[in-house]
Formats: structure tokens, sequence, C-alpha cells
């Protein structure tokens, strides 16, 4: 259609006058035209033939607006009797048709050639921005760890390991079992941080033991910017008579205690209720199951995690009750593969040979024997499949020995290990923990527990205060113990821990009102404000506890790593409970050894648990990672010695079975599933790489500039603080009203991860921070600094010669989920066109109108813009031209690498479920229809234009 045919219903905009908005074309008689602008409520009428207006075209992939307000991104273009009809999705997924006439009259112009004709021109310091910003954006979305490197956290191989591993999966099932304190939580952060800033996820509930909701809601908040909500039954009750509807709906991201929905039906039905893309359960030993009685808890998350598509349970001790629980659990991940306890225990087994190759494959001749040993090369065969074991061998025989060797434990581990759901880094793998120093204090029996103790219970034995009467604080002589070892450590932090609630009130009230100790107490029958307001008054640099008294609910989750005492005030029965309570000391940031301190009676139960807990199962110095199997099997000797009295005899045959059973099952568990499991969960080469990717993307020299940068633009105050931060502030001079992510009061920022993590005080700035992602939507997403004019000297050019610089990017209206960005060779496609049309791409690179490029006026850009127009648009539609010529080759390089990439993941899981049962069906399905999608999605992608600046030679 020529320009000049001006038909009623067509919308147009004024060159001189944009802020009249869309104008509409009303009527075109006499060689006149005459333009309504209903924005503005204003008419314009121009001669036909130089009327200053420009027809608004929208392409495919732009978003519009109808006059009812119904917002669409359109995906098909008609045109019929001279106006467009534009088809598309809302942000619903529903579809609507919005004619030409309809559009929304109160509209800004994005498209930089709408804005540069309409005389809106950006500051050159701007369009640079915008350029540098999506140069930036795609380099992070192209990135192996894009979504990993936001995290306010030491860069750990096998936590970084863990959450690439997991969080490229489709809606990830997995138990994350670390042992006690390597980071569980951090590692479920980097996954959810992964997931919804990839769009993967958006909605998430996390279900934790009540002790640990704020615990976990600071710990999400101040390590990685998510702002979970908590949901308790007075909240629910508030929002439901404030008549807003479901709870579980107003907000995206909710943590509730555990004990809030355990066995809660309404609770649990709104829950249900509502979409949610994933579930995380904290200490997930709590659900207990056995075949007649699962417990209320158990049932609970079994009922959410059937319909929430992606879940992780974290423990620390998956086994502490029982296999048979454990086995439940890894059913609640995948009820498909963990459908029989028998099957699961033979495959246990079975474990074993898998090991025996991976170990033979490890061996000084294990390149000697993959290329050359015939009955090994069967093993291997019977394992990995014909073809895959042919090309192993291929390799190894050709010289590339080392990479078949890794190549075929990584195949082995895939297929046949149990890592897929299941994740358990040991300390033995993890370096940089300390000495534990087992500290015991024998004490005198108390008197009147001599007499008659054969009448008591277990727990009576193991906790005897009670026993001792309303007295017990002036006759029980740990409590003297403790008076006296808290006056000699005034200056310790410590932490004590026991069994009963009662006791540690009894006990706190006991050394702070008559021994004026500055303590703390933290058990279940308190607030749960209260609890962590005793924990932080512990944790506290300045003003702080030197005791923290907890009953047991202390020993699990909670970070009490910056003290290096813990006195066990009693034992538990249980090693997993045991190592529970010395996991609150001993873990990821304890920088000295961590004391154990036992005060216990001589010639009791106590004494004999802790004899055996030492020199039988060896469970204070060191982890105890067959602890529970140990207790199943000793458990009846040992609680007979403990209730009728110690017959040393039996005490020694019981000390030195334990001690051979150990020796036995840590050999197994070597041999089996945990040697296994360990070299599956953290691959050492992988995770080196992981980090140093993340390392490598960090990039903090060019984010401070580009921050800064930043800033200057949209009038953010920003002051040096010291060598390694800044003081950020909102003014008055603002081009938005807010700064994406900076609170109103400002704040302190830093961009070194060092200082972040020695710093909480202060927002760690890196290229996953809101502000820094809010800040590139702002930019990407809008019209800012899509238009500039410049000058430039240039000898080799006539001076008076236009430059159009037209940058490209390729464009698709694709899900975020599917980043696309991460096949996409380059970030823009950039074209430089003199006005007689000659290319100069090549020969005027960025840097000389960058560099050379000089300011003019807004008001001589603006009439240069308007003189020559004509000549622009001339050149501005060959550019287009250019850039389409390159459009398929950048698909097809997009394509091939999309190809390349998703063929080997998707065979990779083909050959793998073949295996290996632990993959879920829809797994695979999903990653073939992403496949898809991705591909087609590309092979529709447009270049399209996000900026463009005009450059006159000057002399
Ligand atoms: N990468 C890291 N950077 C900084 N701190 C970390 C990192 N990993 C863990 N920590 C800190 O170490 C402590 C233990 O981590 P976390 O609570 O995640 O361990 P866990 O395995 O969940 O422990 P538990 O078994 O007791 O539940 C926490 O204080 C945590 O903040």
């Amino acid at each position: 259609m020529p320009v000049t045919e001006f038909i009623p219903g067509q919308r147009w905009i004024s060159n001189t006058e944009a802020e009249l908005g869309l104008g509409m074309v009303t009527s075109n008689a006499d060689r006149r035209v005459t333009i309504v602008y209903p924005a503005a409520e204003e008419e314009r009428t121009y001669a036909t033939d130089n009327a200053p207006i420009s027809r608004v075209e929208y392409p495919v992939g732009d978003a519009i607006s109808n006059s009812a307000g119904i917002r669409i991104k359109i995906s098909e273009r008609l045109e019929k009797n001279g106006c467009f009809i534009y088809i598309g999705l809302d942000d619903e997924g529903d579809e609507h048709i919005i004619s030409e006439i309809d559009l929304d009259c109160h509209v800004q112009f994005n498209r930089p050639q709408d804005r540069l004709f309409a005389g809106q021109i950006d500051k050159l310091s701007r369009y640079q921005l915008r350029l540098d910003t999506l140069e930036h954006q795609h380099a992070q979305q192209k990135s192996e760890t894009y979504g990993l490197s936001g995290g306010r956290v030491q860069l750990l191989p096998h936590q970084f390991y863990i959450a690439h591993e997991v969080a490229n999966r489709y809606a990830p099932r997995v138990l994350l079992a670390d042992e006690v304190g390597l980071g569980k939580t951090i590692e479920a952060g980097l996954i959810l941080h992964q997931q919804l800033i990839s769009g993967r996820a958006q909605r998430v509930l996390i279900t934790v033991p009540d002790s640990l909701i704020y615990q976990w809601l600071i710990e999400m908040m101040r390590r990685f910017n998510l702002h979970f909500s908590i949901m308790d039954e007075l909240r629910c009750t508030a929002i439901e008579m404030s008549g807003s509807g479901n709870p579980f709906d107003t907000a995206q991201l909710i943590l509730c205690g555990q004990s809030f929905i355990n066995n809660n039906t309404t609770r649990v039905e709104q829950i249900l209720a509502c979409d949610w893309d994933m579930l995380i359960v904290d200490e997930a030993h709590h659900l207990v199951w056995s075949e007649d009685a699962p417990s209320p808890l158990y049932t609970t998350i079994e009922k959410l995690a059937n319909v929430i598509p992606s879940l992780l349970l974290l423990t620390a001790t998956p086994e502490q009750l029982g296999l048979e629980s454990h086995f439940a659990r890894l059913r609640l991940l995948d009820p498909d593969r963990y459908s029989s306890l028998d099957q699961f225990r033979e495959e246990q087994a079975h474990y074993t040979e898998v090991n025996a190759l991976v170990q033979k494959l490890l061996a000084a001749d294990g390149i000697q024997q993959l290329s050359s040993d015939t009955q090994f090369q069967t093993e291997i065969n019977n394992f990995l499949g014909e073809a895959t074991a042919a090309k192993l061998i291929a390799d190894a025989q050709d010289g590339n020995a080392e990479d078949a060797i890794q190549q075929c434990i990584s195949h082995l581990l895939d297929r046949h290990g149990t890592g897929r759901v299941l994740f358990r880094n040991t300390r033995d793998a993890v370096p940089g923990f300390p000495q534990r120093i087992l500290v015991p204090h024998p004490l005198p029996m108390p008197e009147a527990l001599l007499s008659n103790m054969e009448d008591y219970s277990l727990d009576q034995i193991l906790q005897p205060e009670a026993q001792l009467g309303v007295d017990w604080l002036e006759f029980d002589p740990r409590v003297e113990w403790l008076d006296n070892w808290l006056k000699s450590h005034r200056l310790e932090k410590t932490l004590l821990i026991c069994a009963r609630a009662e006791t540690a009130q009894a006990l706190e009230e006991h050394i702070r009102l008559r021994k004026g100790v500055r303590s703390a107490v933290f058990h279940e029958k308190m607030t749960l404000i209260n609890r962590d307001r005793a924990a932080a008054y512990f944790a506290d640099t300045e003003e702080y506890a030197q005791v923290l008294i907890c009953s047991e609910i202390g020993s699990e989750g909670r970070n009490f790593q910056f003290a290096q005492h813990l006195i066990m005030f009693d034992l538990p029965l249980n090693p997993d409970l045991l190592e529970q309570r010395i996991g609150r000391l001993d873990r990821i940031g304890q920088k000295n050894d961590v004391h154990i301190h036992i005060p216990y009676y001589e010639d009791s139960a106590q004494a004999v648990l802790l004899r055996w807990f030492d020199e039988g199962i060896n469970a204070f110095r060191h982890t105890c990672p067959a602890g529970q199997a140990l207790f199943t099997q000793f458990e009846e000797t040992l609680t007979t010695l403990l209730l009728d009295g110690v017959d040393e005899e039996t005490f020694s045959t019981l000390i030195t079975e334990s001690q051979q059973a150990s020796q036995k099952i840590l050999h197994e568990m070597q041999q089996g599933r945990d040697r296994l499991l360990e070299m599956s969960s953290c691959r050492p080469a992988k995770a080196a790489e992981l980090v140093e990717s993340v390392e490598d993307t960090e990039n903090r020299h060019q984010l401070v500039d580009y921050m800064e940068h930043v800033f200057d633009q949209f009038g953010v105050d920003q002051q040096t603080n010291g060598p390694h931060s800044v003081i950020l502030q909102p003014t008055d001079q603002m081009i938005e009203h807010r700064f994406p992510g900076l609170p109103e009061e400002g704040c302190t920022a830093t961009y070194s991860r060092e200082e972040a993590l020695s710093r909480e005080d202060m927002q760690f700035l890196n290229w996953e921070h809101p502000m820094v992602t809010g800040a590139m939507e702002m930019i990407i997403g809008s019209e800012f600094g899509n238009t500039a004019v410049c000058t430039v000297k240039l000898p080799p050019l006539q001076p008076g010669t236009l430059l159009v610089e037209a940058v490209f990017v390729l464009y698709c209206a694709a899900p975020r989920h599917l980043n696309l960005q991460r096949y996409q060779p380059q970030a823009t496609v950039r074209v430089v066109l003199d006005n007689s049309g000659n290319n100069l791409s090549k020969i005027i690179t960025p840097g000389h109108l960058n560099k050379l490029g000089e300011r003019v006026k807004r008001h001589a850009a603006q009439n240069l813009i308007r003189h020559g127009r004509q000549q622009i648009s001339t050149v501005l539609t060959k550019a287009e031209a250019v850039a389409e010529s390159q459009q398929a080759e950048l698909i097809k390089a997009a394509i091939s690498k999309a190809t390349l990439i998703l063929n080997e993941e998707v065979e990779r899981l083909e050959a793998l479920i073949k295996v290996n049962p632990s993959i879920r069906p829809s797994e695979i399905t999903q990653l073939r229809a992403d496949r898809t999608s991705i591909l087609d999605h590309l092979s529709s992608a447009k270049l399209k234009m996000d900026a463009v600046r005009i450059a006159v030679v000057s002399d």
C-alpha cells in the first residue's frame, strides 16, 4: 500500500507532536487528510502530499492494547480494506483479535524508527547503555550457570555440582541428603533461584519444622533475594476475613510450618486448589512411614507431592527412622520407580558390582584393562550396552584413554548409580572441616538415684534429672559442673542441648538468675518469635548470650557455627540425632575445632551410651554414616545394658562387635551404594568447571562500569563507601518513580562476593541481583535509548555523509523458560549504511561511533531527522533488508546449536532410561516437547530493529 493512501480507520502518529498519541484517519478528501487524536482530544488536517505523520504498523511480536485494555502479543497480522487486523494471545493465553481502529490511543511509541521520526531522540549515553544491556543480558543467559551465580554464597563445588545437575532438569524431584551442615538449604536455594530466574518455576511452597521458619525466611531473603510470605492460621484467617479468597493464592512464594499443615484438611485443600510449580520440604526425616501406619505428616505431604510437579526433600539423616521410611520418601519423589521395598533392597546389593567396575577403571592399570582385557570389556558391555561400550573401548585403544575412562565412569554412574534422585555429599569429600574434640566430664552419681534406678524406663534413665524431684538443680552434679564451666569460660559462646524443654527452662533460669550468666533459652513451649529472639541474642556479636540452652528442637537445622563449645547435658539414644546435635556447630562456616562436652554420671546408663558412641561406633569424633544401621543391629543389647546395668563382659563384647560391624558396614558402603552415591553427588572436575564458569561470568569490573552508568542514567545517587562498597540512594531526579530493587531509604551495596559474605548488611550486586536484572528489563523492555543522533569526524568519508546504524535483535515470542538466548550465537546484528546505501558495517565499528560520536542538540537533531526523513527511511528499509539477509544464517546457527545441545540431552536421557529406572518418562516427554518448541520458535524468529543511531560526518 502506498504511504499516501489514507484510509479511514488507519492509525498514524504525528512526527512533530508525538505527545498527541495515536491518531486515526477520519477523512481523506481533496488532497487533505484529517486525523483525530482521541487521547489529546485534538484534530489535525494535513495536505496529503507532505503530511508530517507516520503510519503505525505493529509487527508480529509487538505487544499492543485495545481501547478496552486487553493487551496481546501479536502472533499474526492481516490486512483488510487497507486496515490491519492483529491477532495474538493475552497473558492468560487467551486469543484476541484487535482491529486497527480499536487500538488504544494512549500508546507510547517504542519502535526506534517511529520514535526517531516522531522526534523522540535519546542521549548518546542512553543509546550506548541499551546496547551494552543487550550484550550483557545475552552473555548471562547463554552461560551454563545462568541462575546459579546470584546467591550470596561461597562458591563451594559440591553445592554447585548438585544445583547445576538438578536445576537443569524438567520439574526436578530429588532428595538432598548431604551430611549435616554441608549446605542443603543453600543447595535448595540455588536450585530454586535458578528455576525462578529461568522462568521454569513461579509459585513455590516451602514447608519446614516450625523452629526453622524464620531461619529459612531470612536465609532465602539474605542469600537469594527471595521474599517469601509466611502463612499461618492467624494470617490465613485475616486474609479470609478481608475477603481476599484463598490465602495461598495471595503470594507466589509461601513458607509455612509443618505443624500448621499437618493433618489440616481445610488448609491442605486450599493449597491443593492453587497451582504450584515446586514444593520444598526440610528435615524430611519427619515424614515417617510404615505400611500400616504412615504418619499424618507423610500423608499430608504425599497429597501435595502427587500434584506439585517439582519436589525437593531435604534431610541429613535419610535413614534416621529406618529404611522403610527412607524408601517411602523416595517413593514420594517417584512412585513408579520406587514401587517395591523388596526390589529396592535388592538393588542396593547390585551397586557393589557397579562400584567394583568403577574401581577397576580407577585403578592404575584401568586404562590397560579397558583397552585389552576381554573379560573386563564384556562386563562393561553388559552394563553399558554394546554400542556405548564399543565406542569407549575404541577411544581407549586410540589413545584417548583418560577421557574414555572418565566417560565410562560417568556412564556407569548415570545409568546404574543411585544418584539421580538422591544426592549425598559427605564431609570426607568436602575439605576444610575442623576437628571434633570429645571432652567427657565424669561426675559422681547423685545418691538419690543410686537406690531405685531399676524401676526406671529408658527415657528416665537417660534424662535422670526428672527423677530427682523439684530441687533437682541442687542435687544434680551436672549443674554444679555447668556453673563452674561457664564461669571459667566466660568469653566463649556455648550451646547446651538437652532432651527436655523443662530441663532447658529450669537450667537457664538457674544460671541466669542465680549465677548471673548471660543466657538464652530455646524450646518448643516458646513462641516462634521468642525462639528466634533467643537465637539472635546468642548470635549477636556485641551484646550476646554466653550460652544458649536448647531442648531437642534446637538440635535440628539451626546455624550455630559461630560457637565452638557444645555441651550435651544428656545423650540421645539415636546416633543420627547425636549427629544432628553436633551438626549445629560442626557445619560450613565453622572456623575452629569443635569441643563436645559430655557431663555424665560415672557407672550410669549415660556412661554406657557415651562409651558405645565413642568406642563402639566412633560417633563423636567423626560423622557416623553407619550409625543408623549399627543402632538397629545392636539396639536390643544396648538397651538391655542401659536398663539393667553393665555386665562388663557383655559390654566389652558389644563394643568389639560394634567396632567390627561398623568397619564392615562402612566397608560395604564404600564398596557399594555410598561410594557410588558420593561419586555421583559431586564429580570434582565438572564441579570445578562450574565454579570457574560462575567466576568467569561474574565479571565484576564490567558490572561496576555498567551499573555506574545505569545509576547515573536513572538518577540514583551513588557515593563511594570504602574500597568495596557504595551507598545508593533514590533522588528526586530519578527518571522512573522507583528503581527496581532499591529500597526507598537507599542501601549500601558491594560488588565483591567476599565482602558480601562478611557484610550481610550490604546488598550483593551481581548480574542476577534484582536491581541489575530489573534495570536490564526496564531498559530492554522499553524504548529507553533506542534512538540517537550524533556527528562524527571520519576523514575518509565526505563531510555531510549520513550514516545509519541499525541494531537488530532476533525476536520470537517464546515462553521464558525455553531461554532461546542460550542458542543464539550473538546478541545483536548491527548494520551500518551510508546515505547511498553502501554497507559499511565492517569498516565502521561500534568503537568508531562510540568514541568519536559527538552530541547534537536535541532541536538540531530533530530538524536533521525531519529534513532527512525520506532518505533515512529509505536507508532503514535497506538496513532491514541487509539484516534480513543475515537472518537465515543466524537462525541456522541457533538451530544447529540448539539441535546439538538438545539432541545430546534427549539421547542421554533416552539411553539412561533403558538402564536406569530413576528417570521419569515425563522428563523425556517434556524435554522432547521443549526441543520441538525451541526449534519451532527459533525457525519462526525474526530480526527486529531494536535501536537506531544516525551519524552525520562532520569536517
Ligand atoms: N556456599 C555457602 N556459602 C556461605 N555459607 C554457606 C554455604 N553453604 C552453607 N553455608 C552456611 O553453612 C551453614 C549450613 O548450611 P545449611 O543450613 O544449608 O546446611 P544443611 O545441610 O541444611 O544443615 P542441616 O543438616 O543442619 O539441616 C549455614 O549457616 C549456611 O548459611
